[in-house]
C-alpha cells in the first residue's frame, strides 16, 4: 500500500530524513513515533506528494510521487499537525465545502457528509460555528474532512497532540475504527502509551533517520538486553530460597525481591530458561507465576533514542 525506498529530504547541508524505507500493507496502523524534528512531518507530506524528497522514492498503490501525484492524492487523505477552520462556517458547511471541492455533489455531498459526522461522533455539533469547537472536536472535524473522499491510505500527523486525556481516548478509539474499515494508517505521535495500545507496526524515527521499523512486539524485543523473569511462589515464604538457588546459577545475572515475587535478570544474550522452573519444583517450589516481563514502547523507544529524548 505505501511503500518508500531511500526516501531522503535535505536543506542545505542538512537531513530533514535519511534514506527512509518503509513497507506497509493494507490494513496496517503504523506508529511513526520520535521526538520533535525528528522527521514525521517530512515523511508523510511526501507521501502526500506535497513536498518533493531530494532523492528516493515513495510509491501509494505503486503509483510514485514523482510520476503520479494525481492518483496518490485521491488515495491518500492527509490531516496535518495543525490547519484552520473558517471562522464563519459551520461545521456542516465547512464540510459540505471541501466535499464539494472533491466535486462530490447534490444529495451524495449531504448524505456523504453526514456518514462523516457519524463516524467522528460530531453529529451533535453539526450546527455550531467551527471555530468555538474544542481542540478535540476541531481534531474530529479535521479527521472527518480527510475521510471525505473516502481515501484507502490515511496520514495524520499527531491527532493526539494537545487532547485531553478523554479526547484522546476518544481520538484512538476512532483509530481503532477506522483500522476496522480497513484504512492503512500512518499515525506520527510523540506520545507514545497512547499510540502503542492502537498500533500494530512501529517506525521509531530519530534525527532523521528510521532506528526501527518492525512489528510492535519485534521493536520491544530487539531492544531488550537482557531476558527478565517474574516468578511468583505459591508459598510467599519460599521467596528466598527463590533468590538463594538462582542467585548463584550460570543463567542469572541478579535477582531483585518484591512485594511477592522475584525479578530474575538472565544474563545477556541468554533466551532459554527452560531448565528453571524444573530446578525449582525439584527444590519443592510450586509456582503461581512464572512469565517473561514485558518490556512497554516507552521503554524501548527511550533506549533507541537515548540522550536526544531530552528535546521532545
Ligand atoms: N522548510 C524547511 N527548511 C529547513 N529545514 C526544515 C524545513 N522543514 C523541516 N525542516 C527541518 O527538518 C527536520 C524534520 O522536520 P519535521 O517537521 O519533519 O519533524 P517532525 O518529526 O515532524 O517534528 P514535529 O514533531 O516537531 O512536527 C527538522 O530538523 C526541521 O527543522
Amino acid at each position: 500500500m505505501i511503500k518508500t525506498v531511500d526516501l531522503t529530504k535535505k536543506y542545505g547541508d542538512a537531513f530533514a530524513i535519511k534514506s527512509i524505507d518503509l513497507d506497509l500493507q493494507a490494513g496496517d496502523l503504523f506508529g511513526f513515533i520520535g521526538p520533535n524534528g525528528a522527521g514525521k512531518t517530512t515523511t508523510m507530506r511526501i507521501i502526500a506528494t506535497l513536498l518533493e524528497p531530494s532523492w528516493g522514492e515513495a510509491y501509494v498503490c505503486n503509483h510514485s510521487v514523482h510520476t503520479a501525484p494525481k492518483e496518490i492524492r485521491r488515495l491518500v487523505g492527509y490531516m496535518p499537525d495543525f490547519f484552520g477552520v473558517y471562522d464563519d462556517m459551520t461545521v456542516v458547511e465547512y464540510l459540505e465545502f471541501f466535499a464539494a471541492s472533491y466535486r462530490i455533489k447534490g444529495e451524495a455531498r449531504r448524505k456523504r457528509v453526514d456518514e462523516m459526522l457519524d463516524v467522528v461522533d460530531l453529529d451533535f455539533k453539526r450546527d455550531a460555528y467551527a471555530n468555538t469547537l474544542s481542540r478535540g472536536q476541531t481534531q474530529r472535524l479535521g479527521l472527518a474532512r480527510t475521510l471525505l473522499h473516502d481515501p484507502q491510505v490515511l496520514l495524520l500527523d499527531e491527532p493526539l497532540s494537545g487532547l485531553d486525556p478523554r479526547a484522546r481516548i476518544e481520538m484512538r478509539n476512532l483509530l481503532r475504527k477506522l483500522g476496522a474499515m480497513g484504512k492503512t494508517i500512518i499515525v506520527s505521535s510523540h506520545i507514545l502509551p497512547e499510540l502503542a495500545d492502537v498500533c500494530n507496526k512501529v517506525g521509531i524515527i530519530d534525527k532523521g533517520e528510521l532506528k526501527q521499523n518492525a512489528t510492535k512486539a519485534e521493536v520491544i524485543r530487539m531492544v531488550r538486553e537482557h531476558t527478565v523473569l517474574v516468578i511468583q511462589p505459591q508459598d510467599r515464604e519460599k521467596m528466598s530460597a527463590i533468590d538463594e538457588l538462582l542467585r548463584k546459577h550460570e543463567k542469572v545475572q541478579g535477582c531483585e525481591m518484591g512485594d511477592d515475587a522475584l525479578r530474575i535478570i538472565l544474563k545477556s544474550g541468554v533466551t532459554d530458561y527452560s531448565d528453571l522452573p524444573r530446578l525449582l519444583m525439584q527444590n519443592d517450589i510450586d509456582l503461581r507465576r512464572f512469565s517473561e516481563e514485558e518490556l512497554d514502547l516507552e521503554s524501548a523507544f527511550m533506549a533507541l533514542t537515548k540522550g536526544t529524548s531530552n528535546r521532545m
